[in-house]
Formats: structure tokens, C-alpha cells, sequence
């Protein structure tokens, strides 16, 4: 276009002709702010932050924009494949118990993996509480016994044994849930006893004797990994390892029925009804600076 005919146009109009405009500044090195991509899952889950991880998967916390609402994500990582994904999620979602996290959604194939689609429990797990804060007092023990028994029981009752009882599979959330997660490996009761698998997955540190000697996983398997799970909570050790004198005065009042969950012999081991019972008799255990002085007295 010459320039005669810019100037024979109207002058708002002048600008649309390229040679008639100012030349451009250069450019400057700005950086442009990172451009924000958000990962969806299956259309409807907007993942956030990494919660944590495991061996067979990371947990995301996420935004579900069908019912606005926060929900976390399992993405399953291991090479299990997917019958054992909707066999971990279907486990989870057969019970209904405030102790057990709910399920609320398996998300199969997106961006090449399985989810499980969960509650998000605001809090942190047992083993990590442990890790920063150091063991929990002997009366927040005994609650946590109760309340892990109580949602053992309706896992039991569901017909499944968890498998995999250990401070991370444990929720201590902030309103004072306690919530048991982690249902990977999870399995069908035959009968009212054991299972055989042949195979002793899960953590070596909370397995029972007859798991590692046999495969043989049931309640009395779940129980066991109880006693050792209260025991790590209770002094922040391991009770394969010898007890400390701390470890020993932290244990004192909890004592009989940690050692009664371990019982080697699973015949013997005590069943979560007496342990319930056992725990909730041992009121005496109170951490000192809640008692008044009047009853400090009167306890002695
Ligand atoms: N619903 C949830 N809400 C919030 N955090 C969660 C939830 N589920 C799991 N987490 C966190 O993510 C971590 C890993 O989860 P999970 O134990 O299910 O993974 P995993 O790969 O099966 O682990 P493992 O190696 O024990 O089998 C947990 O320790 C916990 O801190």
C-alpha cells in the first residue's frame, strides 16, 4: 500500500495500514510467569499438592468440580495392575466406619494410571507425628488403641483383614479423627480366621510371626501389628530392638495389653473385644497435668 493512499484514508483510520504505523519498541526481556496447568483427572478431579507417597502409589490432594468439593487422589505408581487397584478400592469402599477412610470414586486409565479417588483427611499420619513431635503420651495411646480396635472391628466385621497395620497407614486428623488408610493390601477373610497367600507382603516391621513363617494373614494377624504400632507410638522405638529405660517407663501403664497383642502364638494372642475391654478399664492413665490438685491427691 503507498503511502498517497494511507494519506487518502480518513485519519482514524490510518492505523490499519501496516507501512503507516509507528515502528514497534523492542522487545523487552521480560519473562513471562510460568503458565498454570492444571492436571485434571477424568474431566472432573483438579489435582493440587503431593500429600505423600508409598510403595504403591503418590496421594494428591484435589478438587472434585462435579461436587465442589476437596477429595484426595491415589495414583496408583506400582506395576499391580488393575484388578488390584479396584481390589484396593473396593475393599476400602465395603466398610462404613468413621475409622476408615471412605472411598469415594476409582478413576481407571487416565493419563496412563488408576486412581482411587478418597475423603481428604487434614492431619498428618502416626509415623510422621511421631517423627516431629515424638511419641504421644500414655492416655493419647490408650484413645488411639480404642479408636484402632473400634475400626479394626468393622473392617473384620466387612469380612476383610487390612493386612497392613503401620504409623503411616494411621490418620491422626485434626479435628481427632483417627482414620486408617491404605487398603492395598487388603484381603478377603476365609471363614472367621486366616488366609493363606504364600506370600508375606507388607511391612517386615509389624508382621506377625505366623505371616512371615506361613503367609498367614487374619485378625490375629491385624491385632499383632497393632501391639507394635502402639508400642512405636508409645515410645518412638521399635519393640524388636531392646527397650530403653524411657522406652520402658513411656510403655509402663500400656504394658500388658501391647504385649498381649503380640503374642507369638496367634491361639493366644488376646481378641479385640478383650483388648478393648482391658484398655478402657485402665482409666488410671491420665496425663499428670490434667489432674487438679484435689484429685492429684485423691489418686494417691
Ligand atoms: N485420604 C487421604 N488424605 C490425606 N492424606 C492421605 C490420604 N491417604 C493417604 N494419605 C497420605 O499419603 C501417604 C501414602 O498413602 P498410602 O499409604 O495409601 O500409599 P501406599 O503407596 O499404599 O503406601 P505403602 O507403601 O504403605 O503401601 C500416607 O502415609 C498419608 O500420609
Amino acid at each position: 500500500m503507498s503511502h498517497s493512499l494511507t494519506n487518502a484514508l480518513p485519519p482514524q483510520a490510518r492505523h490499519l495500514v501496516p507501512e503507516a504505523r509507528p515502528p514497534r519498541p523492542p522487545a523487552l526481556p521480560i519473562p513471562l510467569p510460568p503458565r498454570r496447568t492444571t492436571r485434571m483427572v477424568a474431566r472432573r478431579y483438579e489435582l493440587g499438592a503431593r500429600l505423600g507417597s508409598g510403595g504403591m502409589g503418590v496421594v494428591w490432594s484435589g478438587y472434585d468440580l462435579l461436587l465442589d468439593r476437596v477429595v484426595a487422589l491415589k495414583e496408583l505408581t506400582g506395576d499391580r495392575g488393575r484388578a488390584a487397584a479396584l481390589q484396593e478400592a473396593r475393599a476400602a469402599a465395603r466398610i462404613t466406619h468413621h475409622g476408615v477412610v471412605r472411598v469415594i470414586d476409582v478413576v481407571l486409565a487416565s493419563h496412563g494410571r488408576d486412581w482411587i479417588v478418597m475423603e481428604l483427611l487434614p492431619g498428618r499420619c502416626l509415623g510422621t507425628v511421631v517423627r516431629e513431635d515424638g511419641p504421644l503420651d500414655p492416655a493419647r495411646v490408650r484413645d488411639l488403641g480404642i479408636r484402632l480396635l473400634e475400626a479394626l472391628s468393622a473392617v473384620h466385621s466387612s469380612g476383610l483383614v487390612h493386612g497392613d497395620v503401620k504409623p503411616a497407614n494411621v490418620h491422626l486428623c485434626d479435628d481427632g479423627r483417627v482414620v486408617i488408610t491404605d487398603f492395598g493390601l487388603a484381603q478377603e477373610l476365609s471363614g472367621d480366621c486366616a488366609v493363606i497367600t504364600g506370600i508375606a507382603e507388607g511391612s517386615p516391621s509389624v508382621l506377625a510371626p505366623e505371616s512371615i513363617a506361613e503367609g498367614r494373614f487374619g485378625t490375629a494377624s491385624d491385632l499383632y501389628a497393632l501391639g507394635v504400632t502402639l508400642y512405636m507410638a508409645a515410645t518412638g522405638e521399635s519393640p524388636f530392638e531392646e527397650t530403653t529405660p524411657a522406652a520402658a517407663r513411656r510403655i509402663g501403664p500400656l504394658h500388658a495389653v501391647i504385649e498381649a497383642l503380640m503374642h507369638p502364638d496367634p491361639q493366644h494372642r488376646v481378641s479385640a473385644p478383650a483388648a478393648l475391654v482391658a484398655l478402657r478399664r485402665s482409666r488410671t492413665i491420665a496425663p499428670a497435668r490434667r489432674l487438679s490438685p484435689e484429685a492429684a491427691l485423691a489418686a494417691r
